[in-house]
């Protein structure tokens, strides 16, 4: 079993007491690893090296500091399968999946590297003859990323890209779940040349470590993925020293089948929608609206795709699915069937767990006949239960759909081009997938209304994140 080492300031070190923190195969509840279990000496220090680093890092030009990060970039492609086998054993996701993570987290770093040579300021026209007004973009400074285990590479490139590209410097906090993909992608990152205190990676204790980088005025933005319950206690926290703040938050994302729609098409993008990930992606479908009149016909439809999928050990050949995060991830599940179960729910369809069921396996469960009043359509899911609930008409689907206090995806099945737009610019959330279950793109400005987030993530919005606007006002002598 390896014992690793965190990144501070160029160096690989352990946690000044020496403490550490297991790292638990969620396919096999076995410990893989152990990493530092740092607290605030050492978050203090991460931000001692990014600021430090901040001057010479912003004073190089986008062009060198997008070269750097295609460096980058190539290492991590060069060696996506091992880190894809990292983040199946740390993760749980079916190693293609990983991969294809991998993939779409390098995607961040190249598009940034390149979107960091566009960040354009412009001239406006003063007001008076002897003045010019110059307006510049200039980096925020030291940045603070904290993130999730569902996407253990995507969620930090999706910060360290713009924030890098944008001349910032950075104090990186992975998952305690899943830190061994974040330490990869580090030692790439020391192998590409970026140079030492640019990015600290430090593992440990969250809220030690966190409230250092609340506290620290030197941090100046905090860049957040995660739970809405957390992101507000550093959005409480960040208020303090007046830090700019990015959240992506949690979902319930409705997916809406209109009378109109390809129910076949329809049926296999909700198995994509709801079941990347086992269920554990913050825009995975959560509650599945259902036009009455469809409703049996695409039941069937969805049960046959779904007895396609197999549940399994990530690194075994055709896994579809791996196991949860953890024995509370399935225990939340059984809460969640029992009370729709309760409310009048009927479960028409659960797959089958792994026959070596040594992991947090949970079988995708599909239910029809739920109500609002369960807490599945109320709550954030996040795992491999499907309910289904019907609706009459389109006026009743659109509210019920935005009844929630989440705003982040939603989904609209139909053939007809008015029903589709009006439909989707009457849902209340950040992403709509017409017809697309899988929208997520590093070119498209991801993120959520409501307690769903602030901010975005992607294209040219992404960047924006990292930089201030500054107007310098010229006065000459004509
Ligand atoms: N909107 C998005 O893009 C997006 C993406 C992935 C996950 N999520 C959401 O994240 C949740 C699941 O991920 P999770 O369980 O890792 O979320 P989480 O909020 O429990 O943890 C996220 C990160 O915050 C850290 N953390 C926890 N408490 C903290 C504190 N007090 N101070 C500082 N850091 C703290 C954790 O260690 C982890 O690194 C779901 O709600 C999901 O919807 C959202
Ligand atoms: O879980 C949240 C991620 O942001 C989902 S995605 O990989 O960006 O689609």
């Amino acid at each position: 079993m390896k014992s690793y080492k965190m990144y501070i300031d160029g160096n690989w070190v352990d946690s000044d007491t020496g403490e550490t923190i297991d790292v638990v195969n969620p396919a096999t509840c076995k410990t893989i690893a152990t990493i530092p279990k740092a607290g605030t000496a050492e978050a203090v220090r991460a931000v001692d090296a990014a600021f430090r680093t901040f001057p010479s890092w912003a004073k190089k030009t986008a062009e060198e500091r997008g070269k750097l990060l295609m460096k980058w970039y190539y290492l991590i492609d060069e060696q996506k399968e091992e880190i894809g086998r990292i983040m199946t054993m740390e993760q749980g996701k079916p190693l293609q999946e990983a991969i294809g993570e991998v993939n779409y987290a390098n995607s961040f770093i190249s598009w940034y590297a390149e979107e960091g040579k566009r960040v354009y300021g412009e001239t406006i026209p003063a007001s008076f003859r002897n003045k010019r007004i110059l307006v510049r973009k200039e980096p925020v400074g030291v940045i603070a990323a904290i993130t999730p285990w569902n996407f253990p590479a995507a969620m930090i490139t999706r910060k360290i890209g713009p924030a890098l590209a944008a001349g910032c410097t950075a104090v990186v906090k992975p998952a305690t779940q899943t830190p061994l993909t974040a330490l990869k992608l580090m030692e790439l990152a020391e192998q590409a040349g970026i140079p030492k205190g640019v990015i600290n990676v430090v593992t440990g204790k969250s809220g030690a470590i966190g409230d250092a980088w609340l506290k620290d005025a030197r941090v100046r933005k905090i860049t957040f993925t995660g739970s809405t319950e957390v992101g507000k206690v550093l959005m409480r926290g960040a208020a303090d020293t007046v830090k700019k703040i990015s959240l992506e938050l949690g979902g319930n994302a409705p997916f809406i089948v209109m009378d109109d729609a390809n129910l076949k098409k329809a049926a296999k993008a909700l198995v994509a929608s709801k079941f990347r990930n086992a269920g554990q992606t913050c825009i995975c479908t959560n509650r599945i609206y259902v036009q009455e009149s469809v409703v049996d016909q695409f039941v069937e439809f969805f049960k046959e795709e779904l007895s396609q999928l197999k549940v399994g050990n990530g690194l075994e050949e055709g896994v579809d699915l791996g196991p949860l995060i953890d024995q509370n991830a399935v225990q939340k599940m059984e809460q969640l069937l029992d009370d729709a179960l309760h409310k009048g729910a009927k479960v028409v369809y659960v797959g089958e767990k792994p026959a070596s069921n040594n992991g947090f396996f949970y079988p995708p469960t599909i239910v029809t006949n739920v109500s609002d009043e369960m807490t599945c359509v109320s709550e954030e899911i996040f795992g491999p239960l499907a309910p289904i609930i019907t609706f009459k008409t389109e006026e009743e689907v659109i509210t019920r759909a935005n009844n929630t206090a989440y705003g982040l995806s939603a989904y609209v099945f139909t053939e007809n081009l008015n029903r589709a737009i009006r439909i989707s610019e009457e849902l209340e959330y950040g992403i709509v997938g017409l017809n697309d279950g899988l929208p997520s793109t590093a070119q498209a400005p991801f993120g959520g209304y409501k307690e769903s987030g602030l901010g975005r993530e992607g294209g040219h919005y992404g960047i924006e994140e990292f930089l201030e606007t500054k107007y310098i006002s010229i006065a000459f002598d004509e």
